[in-house]
């Protein structure tokens, strides 16, 4: 198989650990194969593709989209380096409001599988990065949700300080005021 698949402390966030072929001429790999994808449990149809850009110290997150909308993201830096992060929001789920983080980077060329049901953000540790990631469902503003990337219930150890925030995020609600407008899963 052209990819090592590797599940985290929550075991639904799988990391994806591609072949890569080096050559004279540069490099080839595969990044995403259904098949092989839904072997390891990351099913779904990827139905939009998105790009971004970002300086170093952005932090973008943490989001998710509330049902109908959720989605389930893979996500890589095709460059620069971030520090991505998944906190699971599934009220049932053993691992309700942990997290956990991953270095993804052009070099290591890891993607990050994030189910549904998980708030996502990231980092950026380079001068600048480049995200792109797949979504299974949909961009739709009025379901857009998040949580405060810094709130203390959650501790997540983001590696800077004061990262560069938008307006948008850093208005969140905690995860506890999330509980209370029923926006986990
Ligand atoms: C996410 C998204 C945004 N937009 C628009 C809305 C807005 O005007 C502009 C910028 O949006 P944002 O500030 O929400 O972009 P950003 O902060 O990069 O949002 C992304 O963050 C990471 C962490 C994720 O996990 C993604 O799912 C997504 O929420 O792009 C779309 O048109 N389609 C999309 O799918």
């Amino acid at each position: 198989m052209p990819f090592e698949f590797k599940r985290l402390e929550i075991p639904n966030v799988i990391l994806i650990k591609p072949r890569v072929f080096e050559d004279e001429r540069g490099f080839f790999m595969e990044t995403y194969k259904k098949s092989d994808f839904e072997k390891t449990g990351i099913k779904g149809e990827f139905v939009q593709d998105n790009h971004s850009r970002s300086r170093y110290g952005v932090l973008r997150g943490l989001h998710f989209q509330r049902e109908p909308y959720a989605q389930a993201k893979i996500v890589r830096a095709i460059r620069g380096v971030i520090y991505d992060v998944a906190v699971d929001l599934r009220r049932d789920s053993p691992t309700f409001g942990k997290w956990v983080s991953v270095i993804l980077s052009e070099h290591n060329k890891y993607q990050l599988y994030i189910p549904r049901g998980f708030a996502h953000g990231f980092l950026v540790l380079s001068d600048v990065a480049e995200v792109v990631y797949k979504a299974d469902n949909v961009y739709a503003p009025s379901y857009e949700g998040g949580i405060l990337w810094n709130d203390p219930e959650i501790g997540i150890d983001w590696p800077i300080d004061d990262p560069i925030v938008s307006e948008k995020d850093r208005k969140w609600p905690t995860l506890r005021e999330a509980i209370e407008k029923g926006w986990t899963f």
